[in-house]
């Protein structure tokens, strides 16, 4: 039987690791379809992820974003950037690696403050990003380290992830 990892391309990765910017990429070159979980998540609820957050709270999110992700990896043929936080849940890495290449994208926490912060709408990342970025990496510090693959995007342009990522998809 065919190996799941052939099935689709999962990115995981803190926040600002580039999931969304390298996953439309490399769903181009290999004529993928591109998911982003965070925008599945918009679509199911109706409203935006910091209404979720701040009407309904972080569980109920969390809850959301589980029930994308199973939905989702039913299919084949994907690249699918989750969210930041969904590593969080043992059953979402059961499901990812079940049903595709798990790619872990990461920076260092300079390059990360810097990317995210020409965007405030992350809801966890309100009042000081700088600080707020630092406590949640430093809490999160082994949550990415299931991945089949980690990738080091700092100071590395986006076209050299995408030729790194397709080189690891061939060969699995
Ligand atoms: N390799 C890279 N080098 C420089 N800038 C990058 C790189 N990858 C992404 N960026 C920039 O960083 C910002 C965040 O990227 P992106 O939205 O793709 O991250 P993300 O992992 O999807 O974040 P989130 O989890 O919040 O959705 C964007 O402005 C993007 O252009
Ligand atoms: O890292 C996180 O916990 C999050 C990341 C974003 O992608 C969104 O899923 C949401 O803002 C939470
Ligand atoms: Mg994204």
């Amino acid at each position: 039987m065919e190996s799941p990892k052939n099935r689709n391309i999962i990115l995981i990765g803190f926040m600002g690791t580039g999931k969304s910017t390298v996953g439309q990429a490399i769903a181009e070159t290999l004529n993928y379809q591109f998911v982003d979980t965070d925008a599945l998540v918009e679509k199911k609820a109706g409203c935006a992820i910091s209404e979720i957050f701040a009407s309904q709270g972080e569980a109920h999110f969390r809850q959301l974003e589980h029930e994308v992700i199973k939905e989702i990896l039913q299919n084949e043929r994907l690249v699918v950037s989750t969210g930041g936080g969904s590593v969080l849940r043992e059953d979402n890495c059961a499901v990812m690696l079940a049903n595709g290449q798990v790619i872990a994208l990461t920076a260092d926490t300079d390059h990360i403050i810097q990317r995210v912060s020409q965007d405030p709408n992350r809801p966890l990342l309100q009042g000081n990003v700088e600080e707020r970025v630092h406590t949640l990496m430093a809490q999160r510090k082994d949550a990415y380290q299931f991945a089949d693959v980690t990738i080091d995007t700092t100071g590395v342009p986006v076209e050299n992830i995408v030729r790194t990522i397709h080189e690891h998809h061939m060969k699995k």
